[in-house]
């Protein structure tokens, strides 16, 4: 054996050389984590799990520290008819995300989206829609309590000029079907870290502070949230991507609030067949969303949606565009956004950490979570704040100033808002 010069040193000095640490392997996570974030993942999907090149790269922890289901934890795979509750697809995921020692975000408890139809249309009254959201979370969530570093609880509840989006569960019990979700998430899973998610909030604006407003909501109800993910679904050049400065601007609106911000949902698309300039700005713009994020302390994370445009959602959505992902469609890396994606993060000269690096399992939570407000009015009582005088049960008239006396009302949360 050649010695080496560390060899030669100990030697000298009488010592024997112990077993050097193996460094981690350089890649998007393991920079990420050198930056101070929590992780760097990926979206995936249970059709592309059987693609074993797909699935050696997703695996690969130097690039992937987290993986977030694509569909396998929505409403319509989870509960397809009331009552009936389909885990296959979400456990080979979350199984996945254990056998590799990677992160998992769950996505989406509440959507009006890739929501069945025995919900959307079952023409059910405030009280049975209510149950039915609760059951749905409280089952969901309990089935992979102690698995979900982050929930997304509440995915695209607003309109573009920030107003409430018209869904069922908004229509029928009125915006405080977002907080109680967040209540009923929070009960069963307190470790797991509750989000809000939506698209088109990552720069200031109407709908960034229509999300802003919904941290309000669910803190004024007494519920836990503990963070806003923007998804971050980008147009090569366009909005998103304008500085550094309009992202940490725009979190920092967020983190004011006391809660953290994720990119769950980073592609960046464009007209296909991408020209060489198109890939050249979309390397800028990956670079800019990684310097924006860095910058926040309190931004935790970031997620591409899936990594390779063999498996994106976008050509099926948007016609004519795609080649959104730093990984092309035959799993190889895009060299100009790759290291331009590495640069971003750097070697490790990030903000404060916010939690412990790469685990299989989530970093308990270190947010108080808030005893959801309950009504002390099951047959009389002084509404202690707005908003507690009505719900379940609630027959008399929806008074929600303080100081108010409650008649009726056996559960917590009004429609008064
Ligand atoms: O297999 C796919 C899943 O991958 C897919 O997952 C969802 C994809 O994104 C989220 O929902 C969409 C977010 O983008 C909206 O369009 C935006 C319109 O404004 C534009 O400026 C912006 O760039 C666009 O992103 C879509 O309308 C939303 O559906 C959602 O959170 C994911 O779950 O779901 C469908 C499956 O087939």
């Amino acid at each position: 054996m050649i010695p080496t010069a560390i060899t030669l040193v100990l030697a000298a000095l009488g010592a024997t050389a112990s077993p050097v640490e193996p460094r981690a392997a350089d890649g998007l996570n393991t920079r990420a984590v050198a930056a101070g974030k929590q992780y760097f993942g990926s979206a995936t999907d249970n059709g592309e799990l059987t693609d074993s090149a797909y699935v050696a790269g997703l695996s690969n922890t130097a690039d992937f520290g987290q993986i977030t289901p694509g569909n396998s934890m929505k409403w319509d795979t989870i509960e397809p008819s009331r009552g009936t509750f389909n885990y296959a697809n979400g456990d080979v995921i979350a199984n996945l995300a254990a056998k590799n020692g990677q992160y998992l975000r769950c996505h989406t408890l509440v959507w009006y989206n890739q929501l069945p139809s025995w919900v959307t249309n079952g023409g059910f009254d405030n009280a049975t829609l209510i149950s039915i959201l609760k059951n749905h979370i409280t089952n969901e969530v309990t089935h992979y309590k102690g698995k979900c570093l982050h929930w997304d609880v509440v995915n695209e509840a607003l309109n573009e000029d920030g107003t409430y989006r018209t869904n069922v569960f908004y229509n029928t019990i009125g915006p405080a079907y977002i907080p109680i979700a967040f209540a009923a998430a929070a009960a069963a899973d307190p470790s797991a870290k509750l989000y809000y998610n939506d698209y088109n909030i990552e720069a200031a604006g109407a709908k960034s502070t229509g999300a802003q407003n919904i941290v309000k909501l669910v803190k004024a109800y007494g519920a836990k949230i503990d963070g806003v993910g923007m998804q971050a679904h980008l147009i090569v050049g366009s909005t998103g991507s304008e500085s550094v400065s309009a992202w940490t601007t725009n979190m920092n609106a967020f983190t004011a609030l006391g809660v953290d911000v994720a990119i769950t949902e980073l592609d960046i698309r464009t007209n296909t067949p991408a020209t060489a300039a198109a890939v050249t700005q979309q390397a800028k713009d990956y670079a800019t969303v990684i310097q924006g994020c860095k910058a926040v302390a309190r931004c935790v994370g970031m997620t591409i949606w899936d990594y390779t445009d063999k498996y994106s959602w976008i050509p099926s959505v948007f016609s004519g565009q795609g080649a959104a992902l730093p990984w092309d469609e035959n799993l190889n890396k895009k060299a100009a956004v790759y290291d331009a994606m590495m640069s971003a993060w750097g070697t490790g000269t990030g903000t404060t950490p916010t939690a412990t690096p790469t685990a299989s399992v989530p970093a308990s939570s270190t947010t108080t979570t808030a005893a959801p407000a309950t009504s002390s009015a099951a047959s009389g009582g002084t509404v202690p704040k707005w908003g507690q005088c009505g719900g379940i049960g609630w027959t008399g008239p929806t008074q929600c100033v303080a100081g108010t006396t409650c008649t009726k009302g056996n559960d917590y949360y009004s429609q008064c808002l």
